[in-house]
């Protein structure tokens, strides 16, 4: 594993995070190139029988269709940008993804609530690397069921790279919550292997 992955001190989960693992300039184009060419998507949720907005916009890339948050998502073909994202990543946490979720939170009102990634077609240890790119959001973490262990905050800068895996989805819940201070729009890209 990359040397700037350094392991979070969580009980019940294995986290890496990398704060500068892109370096910020090369974030940037990155961004821009990402802003420009993904097929950015409106999508809706049903909330108490009610189809909402997504407070987000949205984008599926990979090998194969994948069911999230109850919607079917067909796989678009990998833009070069985004290959060269998979590769860097795959190399430093020295395992494949053949799909990757991008998420495009255009100000502090975006968000996306409370929730794990453990869709069964990522099977029973889902390894998500979660690469940000833009404006910092806090990411925050909180144990499912145990109250003596603290919530964890996490500032996800531009080029942060954070890596969960084993047992974390199963004991951990994860959030972007909305702010009210001024952020610039951010871009997140979780990189997945799906298997069924
Ligand atoms: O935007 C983020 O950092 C989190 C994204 C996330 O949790 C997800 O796509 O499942
Ligand atoms: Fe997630």
């Amino acid at each position: 594993m990359h040397p700037t992955l350094q392991p979070l001190p969580m009980p019940d989960a294995e986290v890496y995070f990398a704060p500068d693992f892109i370096p910020g300039p090369q974030a940037d184009t990155y961004f821009m190139q990402l802003m420009e060419q993904v097929n950015w998507q409106q999508e809706s949720i049903k909330l108490f029988g009610k189809l909402q907005p997504m407070p987000r916009l949205t984008a599926w890339y990979g090998d194969k269709s994948y069911t999230y948050s109850g919607l079917e998502n067909k796989p678009q073909a990998w833009l070069p940008v985004l290959q060269e994202l998979r590769e860097q990543v795959e190399q430093a946490t020295g395992h494949t993804y053949n799909s990757v979720l991008l998420n495009l939170y255009r100000s502090g009102q975006d968000s996306m609530g409370w929730h794990a990634d453990n869709e069964q077609a990522l099977g029973p240890q889902p390894r998500i690397a979660s690469l940000s790119l833009g404006g910092e959001r806090r990411f925050a973490f909180k144990h499912r069921n145990r109250k003596d262990v603290e919530p964890v905050r996490l500032p996800l800068q531009n080029g942060s790279l954070l890596l969960m895996q084993g047992p974390t989805q199963h004991h951990w819940l994860h959030q972007i919550p909305k702010t009210t201070r001024a952020v610039q729009p951010r871009i997140n890209l979780t990189f997945r292997q799906v298997i069924s």
